[in-house]
This record gives structure tokens, sequence and C-alpha cells, in this order.
């Protein structure tokens, strides 16, 4: 087993730093009710999230259930693991069950469908304990992210790490130097899993680290595709663009993108075309490369991406530049969430009124649309429309806004009538019961009051009929204890 899950914290007092965050976890757990909203733990990869979600259901002795991005995240999935009561007991006796929603920054991809809206709906409806995990807190859908209470794990500093680096190693029986370990530390940039993985790694053959074995087993010296484009484009100094390229963790084509991308409209015109021509001539051997599949090419395609472009620049001041994926990505993704959005529309529609997608698509779609700009506010009660659904159809985003605003206000707001109408019939029934209670006590106490009235127009002593009673029972107890058996012989 690798160390990262070998010492995979099992209690939140094991985690180390973001103490915080931990706190906030553990208020919430203790206090949960279905009422409580569901936790999202957002943050850089490798900082305990994951690891303090099962901590904390190790400590409050909950059952999880953790749904990752390879899993099928349906809304019928998650409707089915997150219902059910908020208290039974399980199998193994855990009395809630905590659900783990990993990478929830991924939850429109292709298998999470049923629209962010519906899961949205399923988690608003949870009766079990819900934590999504996400490294990019705006990944995840609005709608989603607004119903949560948010929480940040921090990247931790190195000085944090090394303690627990330390400890490992003493279980491990390793001799480590301090310096390897604060290298080590230093080098993982906040992520413990990344700390606990180069310790392993420097580990495995020895059972003693020096200075020298980290940094030959274990750092990681790649350049990021950030300090590529940037060196490109002339904005700092590299000994060798290739080299780089070479070593950044992208293909050629990707960084053809990011380098087109960036690169903008040059002021000068021969040399804007100068540079678009270096990576025209690139993309020909991208081309090349793929139709033959020979990648032999490749190395053409980087030299003419990046010395060529290089060359152009050459001679620009070098600085800070603000380097930004490339935008067509951004669009594309947009692009994607409309057409799941579009899909979800349709499906829905078709579903309400008893024919396929593809039929309210083909025939029904225009008049739909022109009923939903003439009457959007009953439409989108009648069809359970979202912002974006009703936006689709109306093409009109604020009326879009303000009448699915309007809509959620007044569900919340019966919500809350429903609420505390429970509440007050259930204080009523409380109520009710005392006074029977009560009343029945009242009761008792009249019928012996009465038969003390009987008893004294009978000219008894009631204390004296009760000693009499006694008196009956001891003289009975006698005669039982004075009557012969069988086994006195
Ligand atoms: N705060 C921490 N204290 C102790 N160990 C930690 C901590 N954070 C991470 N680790 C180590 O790193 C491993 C991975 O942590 P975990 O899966 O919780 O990170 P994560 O933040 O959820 O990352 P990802 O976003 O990639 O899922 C753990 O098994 C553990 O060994």
């Amino acid at each position: 087993m690798d160390w990262a899950e070998k010492y995979r914290p099992r209690h939140l007092n094991e985690m180390v730093g973001n103490r915080e965050a931990l706190h906030q976890m553990s208020e919430w757990a203790t206090r949960w009710t279905t009422n409580s909203p569901p936790l999202i733990l957002y943050g850089k990869p490798g900082i305990g999230k994951t690891s303090s979600a099962w901590a904390l259901a190790h400590d409050m002795n909950w059952e999880v259930v953790e749904l990752n991005a390879s899993d099928q995240r349906t809304k019928a999935v998650i409707e089915k693991v997150a219902g059910g009561s908020a208290s039974t007991g399980s199998l193994t006796g855990a009395f809630r069950k905590l659900i783990i929603l990993d990478e929830a920054d991924n939850l429109q991809g292709n298998a999470d469908r049923g629209g962010a809206r519906a899961i949205a709906e399923v988690i608003r409806q949870a009766r079990q304990p819900l934590i999504l995990i996400a490294n990019d807190l705006y990944g995840l859908d609005g709608t989603i992210r607004n119903l949560c209470t948010k929480i940040q794990f921090k990247a931790l500093p190195a000085k944090s790490l090394v303690p627990r680096l330390r400890e490992i190693c003493s279980k491990e029986e390793l001799s480590c130097s301090i310096q390897a370990l604060t290298d080590i530390a230093e080098q993982a940039g906040g992520d413990i899993r990344s700390a606990v993985t180069m310790l392993y790694a420097s580990a495995i053959g020895r059972d003693e680290i020096g200075k020298d074995d980290v940094s030959i087993s274990a750092k990681d010296n790649r350049a990021s595709i950030f300090d590529l484009v940037a060196a490109t484009l002339g904005y700092r100094q590299a000994p060798s663009l290739l080299e780089m390229g070479m070593s950044v963790d992208e293909t050629p084509d990707a960084i053809l993108q990011w380098i087109e991308s960036n690169l903008g409209v040059l002021p000068e015109k021969n040399k804007n075309s100068q540079a678009y021509g270096a990576l025209s001539r690139a993309d020909m051997y991208l081309g090349y490369t793929f139709k033959n599949q020979y990648y032999t090419l490749w190395r053409y395609a980087s030299a003419m991406m990046l010395l060529g472009v290089h060359d152009v620049m050459k001679g620009r001041p070098s600085g800070y530049a603000k380097i930004m994926p490339p935008s067509r990505w951004r669009q594309m993704s947009v692009a994607k969430r409309q057409k799941l959005m579009r899909e979800q529309l349709l499906s829905n529609l078709g579903s309400d009124m008893h024919m396929s997608a593809s039929s309210v698509r083909n025939l029904y779609l225009c008049p739909v649309s022109l009923l939903a700009k003439q009457f959007p506010d009953p439409f989108a009660r009648e069809f359970n429309l979202d912002v974006d659904q009703l936006d689709i159809l109306i093409h009109d985003t604020a009326t879009a806004k303000s009448i699915v605003k309007a809509i959620e206000d007044e569900r919340k707001q019966i919500e809350k009538e429903l609420k505390k109408k429970k509440k007050e019939e259930e204080a009523k029934a409380k109520k009710s019961k005392v006074t029977k209670k009560g009343s029945d006590k009242t009761t008792g106490t009249v019928s012996s009051i009465e038969t003390l009235v009987c008893q004294e127009k009978k000219g008894i002593n009631p204390r004296e009929e009760n000693s009499e009673k006694t008196d009956d029972k001891s003289i009975e107890k006698d005669k039982k204890t004075s009557q012969s058996t069988l086994f006195n012989f």
C-alpha cells in the first residue's frame, strides 16, 4: 500500500492543519438535523478534504457512502442514497449515513445527467448528512453552491508538513535528514499527499534518506504550461525552449492552442503575420502527425511553434503577463453545458406532453416558445423550469431570473408556513396530552375522595380499613408458612 493511503488520518484529531475548517465540520455534524444545509469542502488537491470527511464519519460513528466521478451520479442514484429515513439504524449499527459527493465540480459531466437543478432538488430534500468535495468552488453549479455551507481548506505551509513527515519516518524506522524533509515539504507546495508520496518514492530501497536522495529521486522540476507560454512569448528567459516544451505535461496540439490564444494581435503587422505563420506551419506538422500516425513529426511541430514564435517576439521587455487557458476551450465548455441544458429541457417537456424529445424539437418548439413568451410565469410553474431552461424558451434572461426567483420565494414561503403549522400542531398535540393526563389525575383524586366519603358514611376509618387489610394479609401469610406440605416429611 502506498504511504499516502497507509497514513490517511482516521480521526479528525489526526489531521494536520486547517483547524478552523475541521472545527466547523464537527460542529455541523454534532448539530446535524434534516434541515441542516450540506457542506462543500473546497481547496487544492491533496490537502485533506476527502480524508477529513471520512474521519468525521468515523468519529461520529456514521456509515459512509462515497460517490465519486467514476460512479453514475444521476439524480436517481443520489436520491436513492440520500433519501430514506434520516435516522434509521443500519446493519453496522451506525445511526446515520454520510454521503460524500467527491469531485462535485464535475457534477455536470456526461454521467451526472439529470441536470444541476434536479440534483439540487435532491440535495435539498436529502434526509442524510451530505458533504460535497470540490477543488474549484466556482466549478460547481450556482444553485447547488447556494444550497450549501462552504468550508475552505487551505494549502499547508511547509513547516507544518515537516512534523508529519518525521512521524511517518519514525513509524517506518527510516532515518531522514531534517534538510531532506524540509526540501520535500517545500517542494510539495502545501499538498500533503504529494509530500508523503515524495517521501515514499525517496525511501524505496533505502533505510536512510539524505538531502541528495530527495533531489535525485523525487523533486519534480517540470515546467508548467504557463512558464512555457510566457517564455515563448518572450516575457521570461528560458535556457532551452525545446527542453521546456518536452517537460511540460501537455501534448503539442494543446500547447499550440495555448500559444495562439495568448498571442493576441501584435501591433506590428509583419510580426503578426510571421508569428501566426509559424503557428500555421506547426499546425500542418500536427496534421501530418495525426494523419500518418507518425509521432516523430511532433518535434517539428514543437520547434515551429516554440522557436518560430519566440523568434518573432525576441526583444520584448520581460515582465509579468497574464497567461490564460485557450478561450476556445471555455467557449466549448459553455456550448457543451448549453447543449446539455437544451436536451434536458426537451426531454422534460416531452415527458410532460407525452411525446419524444425529438418531436418537441422538430414540431413543437416554436409554438411552445411563443406560448412561453406570452405566459412565462404559468409556463415556468407548469413545467418546473429553471432560469436557464426558461431563458432558452423566452430569450430574456432578466425576466426568466425574476420569474424563477418569485416562484422559488413562494415555494420557500409555503415550506416555512408548512413547517410552522406542523410545529403548532405538534405543540397542540403535546398540550392536549398534558391536559388529558392532568384530568385523569383529577378524576383519580375525585374518585378517591368519593370512596373516602362513602367509607366515612359507613363509619369505617379508612386508615383502620387499610390496617385491617394488612392484618388479613399477614394472617394469610402466617397460615401459609404454618401449612404443612409433603416436603416437610
Ligand atoms: N491534513 C492532512 N493531514 C494528514 N494527512 C493528509 C492531510 N491531507 C492529506 N493527507 C494525506 O494525503 C492523502 C490524500 O488526502 P485527501 O484525499 O484527503 O486529499 P483531498 O484534499 O481530498 O484531495 P483530492 O481533491 O485530490 O481528492 C491522504 O491519504 C493523507 O495521506
